[in-house]
């Protein structure tokens, strides 16, 4: 075989833990954290039937003609249909990333209820059910298996962290939980022509939870130099985001990612965990070290000031003024 092109990226070696192996899952977690700061979980309880009748249902919804998807526009909660204009990350993208979205969060709280005050706390917004039967019913319950899955994962995060397993329990009380489901358009990426599936970035929240269609595209930099991440069957792959990174001191890793995609479609979809609004993040007692590297946020500040940033980037694109996301 031949070794591959010096240009050509490597695989990131990621290990996969095994979730039904608990006690080994968090001590794997702890070293997966220090390095790539990206995993894959197998044997994690989802049902992979749930999974393909999620990509079905998505496939189906971006199939809808741009009208009526627009109908769904995404509203000031960042809930409902981001064109493929939407959303810039990189600032040196020369066009809007190559995707499409819809978006909605768990749990759901109604006009009026305790909570629904919240930022992102109110109901999802969905196309007409006659248009994609079943897409609603759908992706609920795949966001309540995979919100489910993460209150399992952030107790192996706590032990990792040498903390109580149910340590993190009282920040997720009002959890910000968003599900996006993502179609990367047909067209090959060229990132050296600034033109992306989904351009640099770190994630904003706590945790990740990634499927894809199989379809190669996903890479990472946690070295300098950009790897793939190769789809492994019925796996989540599973990255830490920005707030983790504070609160851990660093420990567990934020790292950048990005899609650089083939020719062909692709779809993924994720599960973006973060506490709640009120949730203060400070250097955890475990993490002290030589001292705090981060000032202490507020979970609800740097949460809405991304998805602002991110609202505004069509804008910023066309001014010349992206800044990294
Ligand atoms: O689609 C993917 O593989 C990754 C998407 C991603 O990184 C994101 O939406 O934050
Ligand atoms: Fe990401």
């Amino acid at each position: 075989m031949c070794p591959p092109h010096a240009s050509e990226p490597q695989q990131a070696p990621l290990p996969i833990i095994d979730l039904s192996d608990g006690a080994r899952a968090a001590a794997l977690m702890r070293d997966a954290a220090a390095s790539h700061g990206f995993f894959y979980i197998v044997n994690h309880g989802v049902d992979s039937t749930l999974v393909q009748r999620q990509f079905e249902q998505s496939r189906a919804f971006f199939a809808l003609p741009e009208a009526e998807k627009n109908k769904v526009e995404a509203n000031e909660q960042a809930r409902g249909y981001t064109s493929s204009t939407y959303q810039t990350v990189d600032p040196k993208s020369t066009v809007p990333d190559a995707l499409e979205g819809f978006w909605a969060w768990i749990p759901e709280v109604q006009p009026g209820e305790p909570g629904s005050e919240l930022p992102y706390k109110g109901l999802n917004i969905w196309p007409d059910a006659d248009l994609v039967p079943g897409f609603r019913e759908t992706l609920t319950e795949y966001m309540v298996a995979t919100e489910k899955l993460s209150r399992r994962v952030i107790k192996l995060v706590a032990q990792a962290l040498d903390l109580p397993e149910d340590y993190f329990e009282p920040f997720f009380r009002h959890a910000q939980n968003q599900l996006r489901t993502m179609h990367y358009l047909k067209g090959k990426s060229e990132p050296e022509n600034g033109k992306f599936g989904a351009g640099q970035h770190t994630d904003w929240g706590f945790i990740t939870f990634l499927v894809d269609d199989g379809t190669p595209g996903l890479q990472l930099n946690y070295t300098g130099e950009w790897e793939d991440v190769k789809p492994v069957p019925n796996s989540f792959i599973v990255n830490f985001g920005d707030m983790l990174n504070e609160w851990s001191n660093g420990k567990f890793k934020s790292t950048k990612h990005r899609v650089v995609k083939p020719e062909k479609e692709r779809y993924s979809c994720a599960l973006f965990v973060a506490p709640s609004p009120d949730a203060r993040i400070e250097c955890l007692p475990t993490c002290v070290n030589g001292g705090a590297k981060y000032e202490p946020l507020l979970a609800s500040q740097y949460l809405e000031s991304k998805y602002k940033q991110l609202a505004d980037s069509k804008k910023a694109l066309a001014d010349g003024t992206l800044k990294p996301i």
